[in-house]
């Protein structure tokens, strides 16, 4: 069975990037990253075909041109999303590509959390992805309306459903945001039901509970990522094990998510205002006036002072391999003037 490059998410932003001298090179869809290998998906099937770069260059989503063996060249990929990755060294980790839609998913509880609500919010505009929350286990709250007020209440653009993951008809919701070849990603924290909606909307039947493996610091997390069908000819990315999201180089989209407090602080009378007890602070004044939470403008402090803080611990950590790659390149080429090569 053949389909068509289209059905796959191909777009005329990927055709006008090949080169004429790339005529011969055929476009593949990356499903999987693995370190020696990429699994990616052709209109006549799937292929094994070895990376060009390194691993981590790649992410489930993006578009290649190749050879039948090698993944020649990454096209430039849009609805990008990435995170600032865990660890003691900063960098930052590209985790889907392509992404029309990125589905937040939180449920109707505990989880339920505004600020990182606005997290992923952020992730998604400064990604260019459509924002779509989408709130599990109504069928387990008491007024889940409530929570999904909250949630439109974000932002006039967002589109957020209350869905039970567990019902089909239900499920059969999110079916306009995975059809045609449109990618939609899930993102939100563990047990909040993104296996059970995935195996509704691809029919497939991925172990909510089995397929798991121990990270780091002992908690348990579904591992693999990849870029699956669903039932209505479009494409679903899983995030699993996504229990912290760092923001870093989002700063565009902290500004949309908060654009109401962008636009009053542009009124401020000092342009480098604080807003804390700055005479003609716009901010302040909406405060006072309580058409502003004072939460709100706390939460939107917060997210910058991350995205900055992260944002520069990338860069420092950018600039010290920068250094390293280079003292190592002298070391070599000091030994090679030794030895008379
Ligand atoms: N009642 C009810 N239960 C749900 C709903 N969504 C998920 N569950 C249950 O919640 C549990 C966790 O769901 P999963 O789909 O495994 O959650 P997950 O987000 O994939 O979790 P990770 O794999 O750890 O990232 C399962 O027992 C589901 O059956 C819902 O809308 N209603
Ligand atoms: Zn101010």
């Amino acid at each position: 069975m053949t389909i068509s490059l289209s059905a796959l998410g191909w777009s005329e932003t990927f055709a006008e990037q090949v080169q004429p001298d790339e005529a011969e090179l055929a476009p593949a869809r990356v499903a999987e990253v693995h370190r020696d290998r990429l699994s990616v998906l052709t209109p006549d099937g799937t292929l094994r075909l070895i990376p060009t770069e390194p691993a981590g260059d790649y992410a489930v989503g993006d578009w290649v041109l190749h050879d039948g063996v090698h993944a020649q060249r990454r096209l430039e990929a849009q609805g990008n999303l990435s995170r600032k990755a865990a660890g003691h060294v900063a960098y930052s980790q590209r985790i889907a590509a392509n992404v029309d839609t990125l589905g937040i998913v939180s449920s109707c509880n505990a989880d339920f959390n505004i600020p990182r609500l606005e997290r992923y919010l952020a992730l998604a505009a400064s990604a260019g992805c459509l924002p779509l929350v989408i709130l599990t286990k109504p069928d387990l709250a008491e007024d889940p309306q409530t929570y999904l007020q909250q949630a439109q209440a974000l932002s006039p653009d967002l589109t957020a459903l209350a869905i039970n993951a567990k019902d089909t008809e239900d499920v059969a919701r999110l079916h306009p945001w995975c059809n045609g070849g449109q990618t939609l990603a899930l993102l939100g924290s563990s047990g909040v039901g993104k296996t059970t909606l995935r195996n509704k909307l691809t029919g497939e039947s991925a172990a909510t509970q089995s397929v798991r493996s121990d990270d780091a610091k002992g908690r348990h997390t579904t591992t693999s990522r990849s870029l699956v069908p669903t039932l209505t000819g479009g494409w679903l990315i899983d995030t699993p094990g996504m229990r912290e999201l760092q923001l870093a180089d989002t700063s565009d989209g902290i500004d949309e998510v908060f654009d109401d407090l962008v636009s009053l602080a542009s009124t401020c009378k000092f342009r480098d205002c604080a807003h804390e007890s700055e005479p003609g602070c716009a901010i302040q004044k909406a405060i006072k006036g309580g058409s502003l939470e004072p939460d709100r403008l706390e939460r939107w402090r917060k997210l910058q002072r991350e995205d900055a803080q992260n944002s520069a611990s990338i860069a420092r950590q950018r600039a010290r391999d920068k250094q390293f790659t280079k003292m190592v390149k002298g070391t070599m080429k000091a030994k090679k003037h030794r030895s008379g090569r």
